[in-house]
Order: C-alpha cells, then structure tokens, then sequence
C-alpha cells in the first residue's frame, strides 16, 4: 500500500517512521511518503491561507496548493489515483469497518487541513478524478488533520497483512469482533500490590475462561458502551450479567 500525507506540518508526521507503520515502511509492506504542502506556493512567504469568503472567524485554506500538490502526486493523466481521505469535524465517523475498507485500497492519500479547513472547491476537484472522502475521528475539536491522520494510519496498517505478528488478535479486539469491548487482560505477577490476578485465569479450564471472559466484555460494554451493547443484541445469559 502506497500512502501520501499533504500537511504544513509534515515533521508531525515523524511518528508514521516509528514502531508499527514505521517497521511496515521499513519492510516495504507500507510506501508512506509526506509531503510539505508549502512546497507547492509560490510567494515569499509561502502563504497556504486566506480570508473566508462570505465573513467569519479565522483563515481558511487556498485550493491553489491543494490543486498543485495532487496534480503533481497523482497526475490526472496518471495509470491510477488514489483514495483521497480529507479529516474534518464535519467528515462521516471513522470506523473499524472504515479501516478495513481502506486496508483493501492499493494507495491512499490524507490532506491534512489547518485553519478553519480547506476550501471545499479542493474536495469537489478532487472528487472528479478520485473517490474523496470526507472523516471525522470523534465528535471533539482539532487544530488540525495531522493526529486524526496519525489515527487512521495506525488502524488501517495494522490491518494489513504481515504487520502485526499476531493476526488471531486482530479478531478478539473491540468494535471488529463479536461487537463488545474486550474483557480486561492481566499477566504476572499472579499477585501485585494486593490486587490479584482473577483465579478463574489460573484454573487452566480454557471453557470457563472463555464464559468469563465473555462476561466481562458483556458487563463492560453495558457499563460503558450501552449503544454497542443493543447493537449486539446478543443473549445476555442472566438479567444481572450485564450490571455484575
Ligand atoms: N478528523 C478530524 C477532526 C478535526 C479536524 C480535522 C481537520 C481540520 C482542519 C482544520 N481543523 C480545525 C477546525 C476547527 C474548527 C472547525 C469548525 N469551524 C466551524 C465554523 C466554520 C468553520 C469551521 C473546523 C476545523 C481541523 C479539525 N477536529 N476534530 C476531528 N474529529
């Protein structure tokens, strides 16, 4: 998978080059490539910016470098485009099943917005050579695109193949399972600060581990993700298992 990020900040984007994306990029599972959007102005003071049209607060981004940089990525005339992935406020909820859909595309690329955003005319551009869309990773204000672009990355690298090096809990995790939050995890020492670890973990009997486990995540979700758990639907086994 090719990746290209467009930001006026690209040394934000220093962390792709570390832990999981950045072995992937080493190992030539990932093509990431971030690209400095100033790098396509022309005056001396390399402005990316300008007034709203219409009033208002704050600056908003000129489509003359967003029009320059994707032409320049991805020629109109080139053998392919990209997916185009625009993080805004105003953009549909990144999901789990959103990043499997985009760990099936061949080359995505990210334009990270400042300001109030970008001008709408860029995604409307865009969107007539290459499929634009526009995402949202929480219902919180951002100064800018570069972390929710470091978010998706992530979610979308790890689902590829040889990233992780163990794809079985790729299924076990919250929102690609069975739809519950997981089950809380322990490890050694059995015993710590006097809190211990569940005895139900150490019996070896893998079948009551599994319920209990189950269980938890049941509880969890009902505690903490109450629209996930009608979601599921699943049979809670016992009217209190959800509350215990
Ligand atoms: N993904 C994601 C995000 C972002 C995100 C993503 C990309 C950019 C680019 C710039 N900003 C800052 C910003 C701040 C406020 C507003 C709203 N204004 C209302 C009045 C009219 C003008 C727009 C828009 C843009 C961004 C924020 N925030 N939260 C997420 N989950």
């Amino acid at each position: 998978m090719r990746l290209d990020v467009f930001s006026i900040f690209p040394e934000y984007l220093a962390a792709l080059d570390l832990s999981l994306v950045g072995k992937a990029a080493k190992s030539g599972l990932l093509d990431v490539r971030v690209h400095d959007l100033r790098d396509w102005t022309h005056d001396r003071h390399r402005t990316v910016d300008d007034t709203p049209s219409g009033g208002g607060a704050g600056m908003v981004m000129k489509p003359e470098p967003w029009g320059e940089a994707l032409d320049a990525v991805a020629p109109v005339d080139g053998p392919a485009q990209p997916r185009l992935i625009v993080p805004t406020p105003a953009g549909r909820p990144f999901s789990q099943e959103l990043a499997y859909e985009l760990a099936a595309e061949p080359w995505l690329a990210f334009a990270c917005g400042r300001y109030e955003g970008i001008d709408a005319r860029v995604a409307e551009y865009a969107g007539e050579r290459m499929r634009v869309d526009e995402v949202s990773i929480g219902d919180y204000v951002l100064n800018g695109g570069e972390v929710a672009v470091l978010v998706m990355v992530e979610a979308v690298a790890r689902l590829l193949p040889g990233v992780i090096g163990n794809p079985e809990s790729l299924a076990e995790e919250s929102h690609s399972g069975d739809g519950l939050l997981e089950y809380p995890v322990y490890t050694k020492p059995t015993s710590w600060r006097g809190h211990d670890v569940p005895d139900v973990l150490l019996s070896g009997n893998h079948a009551l581990i599994a319920q209990w486990r189950h269980d938890q995540a049941v509880r969890r979700t009902a505690e903490r993700r109450p629209d996930l758990l009608a979601a599921w639907g699943g049979v809670v086994a016992g009217k209190d298992d959800a509350a215990a």
